[in-house]
């Protein structure tokens, strides 16, 4: 197994995208930790497979890997199998805890050759400090400046061949030269319903709940496609079950599970209260859009990068919503959600 040694200059958090403290110390718990384990992503997972057999084959490191898509999908997850898939250590980091080039330095001195180097958000790491590791993925060395003004010099310095995994909900904000020094480029998307209660039922039994199969599909249904939201319905609905003394030495029901779900206000399509807000938002607030992100987060009193990295690309995906050029829309199966009655469009249609 990996030794895994989590270093965060700066106080950053090594994991970002939005999860708290207490996602991450579930996700750590239930995370795979071999290729094998993973659930779903197949063509990603086979394609990393064959990446990991080559490189113990020819005793070469991994090329670099960037792995992009929404929150929870299974990014830093796939960084961890990694390393122990090919007997590595692995240090992690994230972008908004390197402002300037010294940040690396720690990192880069503590490589071990075919070790990996995982920075989280990558897409929010400083323009600086992304030109002084160029070198460093290309050619395994890095130009250190000494001094100031005329007494200025650079060092160079010889780095351990190794392996940057970068993770990104936003490839879009990318630069095309970091993006192209990245040797496999891996999109991760949502799970289906049958992956997903895969993964609970897998999880259910590490937590010690028996589980009826009809309850892990409930569950599934019910998680927006994500397994991060899969694994903390399920431990409400393992709470749930713990807390009614009259259930709580049989199985969790497809019964149980729905009462629990029902509970935490999440409906039928796995939508969370968060979710329904911003529908209600873009409907009685802005007659269904268009409308911008930002009047929505204004209105909602929320980050617009939490509505455009979080909110929406599930809603997006459901058809929920639709992005114009002037705008988000909500469509008729968001009005019909919110049991609302759509405006009749002026002439033209509402979606042009
Ligand atoms: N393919 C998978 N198979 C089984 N479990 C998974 C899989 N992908 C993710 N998980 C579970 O979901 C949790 C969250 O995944 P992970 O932390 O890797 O997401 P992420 O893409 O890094 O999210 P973020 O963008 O918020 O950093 C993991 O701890 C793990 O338990
Ligand atoms: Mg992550």
């Amino acid at each position: 197994m990996a030794r895994e040694r989590v270093i965060t200059p700066g106080g950053g958090s090594p994991e970002g995208g939005g999860s708290n403290e207490s996602d991450r110390q579930r996700d750590a718990a239930l995370r795979p930790k071999l290729l094998r384990e993973v659930i779903g992503q197949k063509k990603v997972a086979n394609r990393l497979q064959i990446a990991v057999n080559a490189a113990k084959k020819l005793k070469e490191p991994l090329g670099h890997i960037l792995f992009d898509g929404p929150p929870g999908l299974g990014k830093t997850t796939f960084a961890t199998v990694l390393p122990n898939e090919l007997g590595s250590s692995i240090q992690m980091t994230s972008g908004p805890a390197l402002s300037k080039p010294a940040d690396m330095l720690p990192f880069l001195t503590n490589l071990e050759y075919g070790s990996i180097l995982f920075i989280d958000e990558i897409h929010r790491m400083p323009r600086v400090v992304e030109e002084f590791i160029y070198p460093a993925m290309e050619d395994f060395r890095i130009d250190i400046v000494l001094g100031e003004g005329v007494n200025a010099r650079t060092i160079n310095m010889k780095l351990k061949p190794f392996t940057l995994i970068g993770a990104t909900t936003r490839s879009g904000m990318l630069s095309g030269p970091m993006r192209d020094r990245f040797k496999m480029q891996e999109h991760l998307d949502y799970y289906t319903i049958d992956e997903l209660a895969q993964i609970v039922s897998i999880n259910a039994k590490k937590l010690a709940l028996p589980m009826a199969p009809e309850a892990a599909v409930e569950l599934a249904q019910r998680s927006r496609g994500t397994p991060r939201v899969a694994n903390s319905r399920l431990y409400w609905v393992r709470s749930y079950h713990a807390g009614h003394p009259a259930i709580a030495d049989g199985p969790v029901t497809l019964d149980i599970s729905r009462q629990a779900l029902d509970m935490q206000e999440v409906d039928r399509d796995g939508l969370d209260k968060q979710d329904r807000r911003y529908l209600e938002t873009l409907i009685d607030v802005f007659g269904g859009g268009p409308t911008g992100v930002e009047a929505i987060a204004a209105t909602m009193n929320i980050a617009s990068d939490t509505l455009t990295d979080e909110i929406e690309p599930y809603l997006l995906r459901e058809q929920f919503i639709v992005r114009s050029p002037r705008g988000r829309i909500a469509t008729p199966r968001a009005f019909e959600l919110l049991g609302k009655s759509q405006p009749k469009p002026n002439g033209g249609s509402l979606f042009d």
